[in-house]
């Protein structure tokens, strides 16, 4: 029912669960606790996301949440597609500084598995889109941190030229990952 492959980043997995199509259109079972288990992957989510971005370019992220309310996350794509990438940020880390970046789609129907360690973002590849994504501790504001997306240390290529980024003021003033202070051992 799930196929989990590994990325560069061995903690980074690509979850895509069975599509069941018929003359109707599908059905998924898009998050089985049993399945996951199976999986060996048992995580507690507690808080379910959802964001829609109109433009394609909208890029959100590097985002994650300070200990003690660090997530693991598991995102997908209902409508549209995305270039969803993880940077590893544990200081001890042989991959510190490291990023994959993946396409998640409606179409594709893959799922990333983004855990406490590593911070997060996407770019939008159509008009659009949205992210429905799990989490494994709630919101908390005063925890949230982020990292540069375009640090030359890190060096993502996020697919599209510099001028068609939409991004809120926040993620364009994210410390670079030498000024970050390092939250994860
Ligand atoms: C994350 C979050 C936000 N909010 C409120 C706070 C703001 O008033 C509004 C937009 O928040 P923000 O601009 O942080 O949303 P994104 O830029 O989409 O942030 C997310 O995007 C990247 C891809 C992530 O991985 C994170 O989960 C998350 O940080 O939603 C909430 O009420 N609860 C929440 O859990």
């Amino acid at each position: 029912m799930l196929q989990v492959e590994a990325t560069a980043l061995p903690e980074v997995r690509i979850i895509t669960p069975k599509r069941f199509g018929d003359h109707r259109g599908f059905f998924s079972e898009t998050y089985s606790r049993q399945a996951f288990a199976e999986a060996g992957i048992t995580l507690d989510f507690v808080q379910d996301n959802h964001s829609l971005s109109a433009a394609v370019g909208t890029l959100r992220g590097l985002h994650f949440q300070a200990p003690p309310f660090a997530q693991d996350k598991l995102i997908r794509v209902p409508r549209g597609r995305i270039l969803d990438v993880a940077v590893d940020i544990r200081a001890s880390s042989p991959h510190f500084g490291k990023f994959v970046a993946v396409e998640l789609s409606a179409e594709n129907w893959r799922q990333m598995l983004v855990p406490v360690g590593f911070a997060h973002g996407f770019v939008t590849l159509e008009p659009d889109t949205e992210v429905i994504y799990k989490v494994s501790a709630p919101y908390a504001p005063e925890h949230d941190r982020g990292l540069a997306y375009d640090d030359p240390a890190i060096g993502i290529d996020w697919g599209l030229p510099a001028e068609w980024l939409t991004l809120s003021d926040k993620d364009r003033r994210h410390p670079r990952l030498a000024e970050l202070p390092r939250y994860f051992a």
